[in-house]
């Protein structure tokens, strides 16, 4: 057995997508605000009685979320294409040096419906 804690928040930021579909909106600059999810186990049994201290899953998300939050994501050292898809391995990666097992993390943009989510 093992125990999921997941802990949400968000971002808000700009970007451009060239695409093969022909959308000249994605072509110029435009923001989203994109709301990401990282979820992260441990063992059922803990002598902590926790996955981790919230406090510590939160500190690293503000170092991931520092580089996303108002940047331009075409700038983004290491995030590549700024796609959805991107945005889940970016932060998988940013948060997979922690005292945590990452299991998945969910990015999603509410106002258009769309959702992404990569698991180990
Ligand atoms: N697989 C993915 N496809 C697309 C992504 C993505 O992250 N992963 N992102 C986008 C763009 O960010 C875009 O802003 C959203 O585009 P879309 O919903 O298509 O809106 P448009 O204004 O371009 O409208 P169309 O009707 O598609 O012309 C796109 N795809
Ligand atoms: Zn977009």
């Amino acid at each position: 057995m093992k125990l999921e804690l997941t802990q949400r928040f968000f971002f808000d930021a700009a970007h451009t997508l060239e695409r093969a579909h022909d959308s000249a909106p994605s072509r110029r600059v435009h923001g989203h605000t994109y709301h990401a999810a990282v979820t992260v186990s441990a063992p059922a049994a803990t002598d902590s009685g926790m996955v981790v201290d919230l406090a510590l899953l939160r500190q690293g998300i503000a170092a991931v979320r520092e580089r996303l939050d108002h940047h331009l994501l075409d700038e983004v050292p290491g995030l590549g294409r700024p796609t959805l898809e991107n945005l889940c391995r970016f932060i998988f990666e940013g948060m997979a040096s922690g005292l945590w097992v990452v299991e998945r993390v969910d990015v999603e943009r509410p106002a258009s419906g769309d959702a992404c989510r990569l698991s180990r």
